[in-house]
């Protein structure tokens, strides 16, 4: 028999501060900064005040970074749910029962997880649980190369335009064992380039969200599968993705990451784990359990229903501002039956990639920072500088902002057509009443 005693302070506590009013545009935290002897609004960008009930008219639109906050409202609605208790004794040990650095449940989990969206294969398959997909990612990178062979370090590519954390992670990591060459076209057997290659494929690709297959194919090509939009938020689910090497993160849900390998690399990628954080905290890791319990509840339908409607409306009212524009283009996504929701749908992506039409806008971003929008460059993905990343997953706040502010443009552009082809129409008739006079 018990009675519930000890977190009946840390639930009121918890409690207490969910219930301090930001005005919908912020949010305070336990951990937040303590005004008064109460945390304080921390507001979304653009919001100011107290209360954060203060929009702020001359800030910029930053559309920059991939921060997945759409999913906040989902994670409110299901406080009771999903909210954990994490007593100061909990799992003080550096290891499981089992010697592991992941607990049972969890690797369980994962496997449900996958299983019930469809999206990979896990059976016969070893789970590695990183801080994130950016760890595994290189985890993976240098468990692939080839080790002593300083002459011949592994070359590491990928097909432009690619996530810019692959060319900035391996070149900052500088090692002997693999470089960065850039794009899988310009380096590889096919066209004289020798030696072993490291492919990262990134399906769907950040940032134009195609669904891509690996390019180099044969014994001196490994590769990375990065599936990190691989879920009914960002795109239709084709197949079940059967890859040797796959990486996954819930970052766009909670922010960790986990990969499924082959024994040997997943091997070389544990040694790499123990050596550099000896596994994700286990309060982390707890939570995470908590989180994906939800994400399946009911089949996966409610987490990954409220995903993808939210991504949906978003592409479809930017897709509408951005079809009467002639001087800025986004990208077209092929329509696809997805197993998850058994029907033909479109792609929902993170990320639009615009494309500044004119041959004079060749810097895109800085046409964009005319009317207080910012993105991210082009030329980071190693693409042209008239091509600016959208990020499309940040808060409901940041979204309407950017689609207000994108509609400025394109009623720049049309209202500037429109006086252009006044004057077109006027030298005309001047051009006429020249010649007949
Ligand atoms: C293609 C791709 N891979 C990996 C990551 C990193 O994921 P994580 O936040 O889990 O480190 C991102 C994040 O934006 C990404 O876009």
């Amino acid at each position: 028999e018990w009675e519930q005693s000890w977190t009946k302070s840390a639930t009121a506590e918890a409690e207490f501060v969910a219930s301090i009013s930001c005005s919908g545009h912020g949010r305070a935290f336990l951990d937040g900064s303590i005004v008064d002897g109460k945390p304080v609004c921390e507001c979304n960008a653009c919001y100011g005040g107290s209360h954060c009930s203060v929009f702020l008219p001359e800030c910029i639109a930053d559309a920059d970074s991939g921060d997945p906050m759409f999913l906040e409202p989902f994670w409110l609605k299901h406080a009771a749910s999903s909210t954990i208790v994490v007593p100061g004794w909990h799992r003080m040990s550096y290891e499981f029962n089992d010697d592991s650095l992941i607990s049972k449940e969890l690797d369980a989990q994962i496997r449900k997880l996958h299983a019930v969206i469809g999206n990979a294969v896990t059976d016969g398959r070893f789970i590695i649980f990183g801080v994130g997909a950016t760890q595994l990612l290189h985890a993976a990178v240098q468990a692939l190369s080839t080790t002593n062979h300083p002459s011949s370090p592994s070359r590491v590519v990928a097909s432009t335009p690619y996530y810019p954390i692959y060319k900035e992670q391996t070149e900052f990591f500088n090692s002997e064992d693999y470089k960065f060459e850039g794009d899988t076209s310009l380096c590889n057997n096919n066209n004289g380039c020798k030696g072993n290659f490291i492919e990262l494929v990134t399906s769907p690709n950040n940032p134009d969200g195609q669904l891509k297959k690996a390019v180099l194919q044969g014994p001196s090509a490994k590769t990375i599968h990065d599936f990190a939009y691989y879920w009914p938020h960002y795109t239709p689910i084709p197949a079940l993705a059967d890859e040797n090497l796959m990486i996954f993160t819930l970052s766009k849900l909670t922010g960790h990451g986990e990969a499924d390998l082959d024994e040997a690399v997943h091997q070389r990628m544990l040694t790499y784990m123990n050596l550099s954080t000896y596994g994700v905290a286990r309060e982390t890791q707890l939570r995470v359990l908590k989180l994906l319990k939800v994400a399946v509840e009911n089949e996966g339908k409610e987490m990954f229903n409220f995903g993808y409607q939210t991504m949906r409306n978003r592409w479809r009212k930017l897709s509408k501002t951005m079809s009467l524009s002639k001087w800025f283009s986004i990208q077209e996504l092929e329509t696809q039956f997805c197993s998850f929701s058994e029907r033909v749908r479109g792609a929902t992506p993170a990320y639009a990639w615009l494309k500044c039409e004119r041959e004079e806008d060749k810097d895109c971003n800085a046409v964009l920072h005319s009317v207080n929008i910012t993105g991210r460059h082009g030329s980071l993905f190693g693409a042209e500088s008239r091509f600016v990343r959208l990020s499309l997953v940040k808060s409901d706040d940041d979204f309407d902002l950017l689609l207000k502010r994108m509609g400025t443009l394109v009623s720049q552009e049309n209202n500037n057509d429109g006086i252009n082809k006044i004057m077109t129409h006027t030298n005309e008739f001047i051009g006429t009443d020249k010649c007949t006079g």
